[in-house]
């Protein structure tokens, strides 16, 4: 039985659960339940702390794991980051009060307040920066303010906690982050090639629609060109003579200019639909 450790709580833990459900997977009712067992699909859901679960995967604990990159890098275990999974995306950046410190070389000798602290110490050793990291577990923007810290180095997606808090970014972004489908050095387990095909057909399913046109013969292609599919499109015959009938997927935040070329191209009877599923 494959052993799958998902995020318990925070910013992972939902779009996790769901992702695993539209891949068919049994989950859970309560959201109390530790463990759940989805016999039908030989596996077992360890449900864990998100910062832990890069540990128990990179032990061979369990078998895979959905964490973040962010959080994989600060465990300092070797494991497989094996698949983006496209949500929980942020950056890492340094911020402060933007009139005492404005760069990287400013931080020496400073205090900077972080969830992340070998992630921080890795970047500043590498450009031999020595400042006094001071690990937190959250409300790391709060820091400065009560004078604990001098910069933060955090989490940001839309800025506004760092904004609320009086702080602006400085430096480069240190990492860009998202969800992560991690597993064991060496070989996958088996059933992992299951379980990752099923979700790789989710994100596919989410990034694509499916696009039906008929279209005049001696267009088809042009037609092809604007809206080639994955591998080719699947054209048949239409009844009046002349004409074809395609059938094809397009990312979906492309779907209605392409709608709009191949209308103004000749095409009629664009239909779109919803991919729910897919093995690719
Ligand atoms: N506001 C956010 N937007 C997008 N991703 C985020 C956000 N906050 C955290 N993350 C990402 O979510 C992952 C999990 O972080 P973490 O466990 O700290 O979650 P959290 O939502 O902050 O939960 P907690 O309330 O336990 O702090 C990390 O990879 C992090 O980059
Ligand atoms: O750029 P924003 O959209 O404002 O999001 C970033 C914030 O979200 C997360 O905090 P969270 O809500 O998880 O609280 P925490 O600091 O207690 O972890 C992260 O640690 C930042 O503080
Ligand atoms: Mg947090």
């Amino acid at each position: 039985m494959l052993r799958i450790a998902v995020p318990n709580k925070g910013s992972l833990s939902d779009p996790a659960c769901q992702i695993l459900a539209e891949a068919g997977y049994r989950q859970r009712r309560e959201g109390r339940e530790l463990v759940l067992v989805d016999a039908d699909n030989d596996v077992e859901f360890f449900f864990l702390r998100p910062r832990d679960i890069a540990v128990y995967v990179g032990s061979g604990t369990v078998d895979a794991g959905i964490t973040g990159r962010d959080l994989l890098i600060d465990s300092g275990v070797e494991a497989i980051e094996h698949r983006p999974l496209g949500f929980a995306r942020s950056r890492f950046h340094f911020a402060a009060p933007s009139v005492a410190i404005s760069s990287v070389a400013d931080l020496a000798g400073k205090r900077i307040a972080t969830s992340y602290r070998v992630l921080v110490e890795r970047y500043l050793a590498e450009r031999g920066v020595a400042a006094d990291v001071i690990r937190l577990d959250g409300a790391i923007e709060s820091t400065v303010q009560l004078g604990v810290a001098d910069a933060v180095a955090d989490v940001v997606e839309t800025g506004s906690t760092l904004r609320a808090a009086g702080l602006s970014t400085f430096g480069d972004v240190l990492l860009e982050s998202e969800a992560v489908l991690i597993r064991p050095l060496g070989d996958p387990r088996p059933g992992f090639d299951v379980l990752d095909r099923r979700i790789q057909g989710v994100l596919t399913a989410r990034e694509y629609v499916l696009m039906e046109y008929n279209i005049p013969a001696d267009l088809l292609e042009r037609a092809v060109e604007v809206a080639p599919g994955l591998e080719s499109p699947t054209v048949s015959p239409l009844h009046e003579s002349g004409w074809a009938a395609v059938r094809t997927m397009v990312p979906r935040r492309v779907s209605h200019r392409v709608m709009d070329e191949l209308y103004e191209m000749g095409a009629r009877a664009i239909l779109v639909t919803k991919i729910h599923a897919s093995r690719i």
